[in-house]
């Protein structure tokens, strides 16, 4: 129960989308006094609608690119989570500049709303393509922690807790991996495999909605909260999935696709020399100095870089069965085990 969070009144932008959607149902559950969605889609708002029925929750059809919209949305509430993105590669890659409006120049309406209504606090949400990033969705959502905190520093007396969360692969959401997988073997076809020893961090939606609320309740300025996520092959993945539903599927391997890495990065080595280890999570703090030239030229900070980065290769690594135990735990993979018993 979010005891400090009950009662009161929220914004998720991007509100529709599965997190998003994971995020308002708990925060009802939690007795969120009103949940408000912003987001552009209005079939996907109605579609919300009809399942939660809830009159707690308020729909707002708008963009993040546009400041007025995002500033009606965020007057007079408590808390904002900010999920609105473009978030696939390969149309960020395309359309660089469109992943820069929304990505960059819409989370910079969004923190700016934030603070003009004097939000308590605002979390931001990143991915783990932020760090050292190779394609456009990774370098925007990097700019976007870096609009974050440059108004934290910026802005020092703002009433905002302004602070991000970073992830790894959202388990089951939507348009990834593991509900093609499962699609692929209800088809009988063989799963279409990159490179079986590509790693990926796992997250469920239930871990990845805990790690917002502690940044809500417990972030100062400029966090970057980040969860010790473990990762598996892709390899081990199909396979997991494969026993699940009871075959051994055929793998396609395809190869790495275009602007995607091998393994992915949730903290870097740079990040980790002042990160503070909350047990499950890193908490990564704001360096605080000045930015002018003469202190930048003068004032280190002793110490040395860890030798490796926190990613997808060196987490702690699921096997098969552990994978499998992880996905048995989806009410996505639940229900389709369930109809998959029914129809045999
Ligand atoms: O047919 C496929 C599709 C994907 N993969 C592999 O499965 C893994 C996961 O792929 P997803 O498409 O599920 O996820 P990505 O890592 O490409 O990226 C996803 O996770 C990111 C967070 O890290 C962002 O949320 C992003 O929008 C979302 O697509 C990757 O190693 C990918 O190569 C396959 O083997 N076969």
């Amino acid at each position: 129960m979010l005891v400090a969070l009950s009662g009161r009144r929220f914004a998720i932008t991007g509100g529709t989308g599965s997190f998003g959607h994971a995020m308002v149902t708990h925060l009802l559950r939690s007795g969120a006094a009103e949940v408000r969605v912003l987001s552009r889609d209005e079939a996907k708002q109605d579609q919300m609608r009809g399942r939660l029925r809830d009159d707690r929750v308020r729909y707002h059809i708008g963009d993040v690119r546009d400041l007025g919209t995002v500033a009606q949305v965020t007057r007079n509430v408590d808390f904002v989570f900010h999920a609105a993105a473009l978030k696939q590669v390969p149309s960020c890659e395309f359309f660089p500049l469109e992943a820069m409006r929304t990505n960059v120049l819409g989370s910079a309406n969004v923190v700016e709303a934030c603070d003009r209504n004097e939000v308590g606090s605002l979390v931001l949400l990143s991915t783990d393509k932020a760090v050292h990033p190779v394609n456009a969705m990774g370098m925007t959502k990097a700019l976007m922690e870096k609009v974050a905190q440059a108004h934290v520093r910026t802005r020092p007396d703002s009433a905002t807790t302004v602070s991000c969360v970073r992830y790894g692969n959202v388990m089951y959401s939507r348009g990834s991996v593991i509900p093609l997988f499962v699609d692929q073997i209800r088809r009988n076809q063989p799963l279409t495999v990159t490179d079986p020893g590509m790693t990926r961090f796992l997250m469920s939606l239930a871990d990845s909605v805990d790690l917002v609320e502690r940044a809500f309740t417990r972030a100062t300025p400029g966090d970057i909260y980040i969860r010790k996520a473990s990762a598996c092959t892709i390899g081990d993945l199909a396979n997991a999935i494969g026993n699940l539903f009871g075959v051994t599927p055929k793998l396609e391997i395809l190869g790495i696709r275009h602007s995607e890495k091998t393994h992915e990065t949730l903290a870097s080595r740079e990040e980790l020399r002042h990160a503070e280890d909350l047990g499950d999570f890193y908490r990564v703090p704001l360096d605080t100095r000045d930015l002018n030239y003469a202190p930048y030229e003068k004032e280190g900070v002793p110490g040395t870089d860890p030798l490796f980065d926190f990613n997808s290769a060196n987490a702690p690594r699921l096997d098969v069965p552990e994978i499998e135990a992880l996905l048995r735990t989806l009410p996505e993979i639940r229900a389709e085990l369930g109809t998959a018993m029914a129809a045999a």
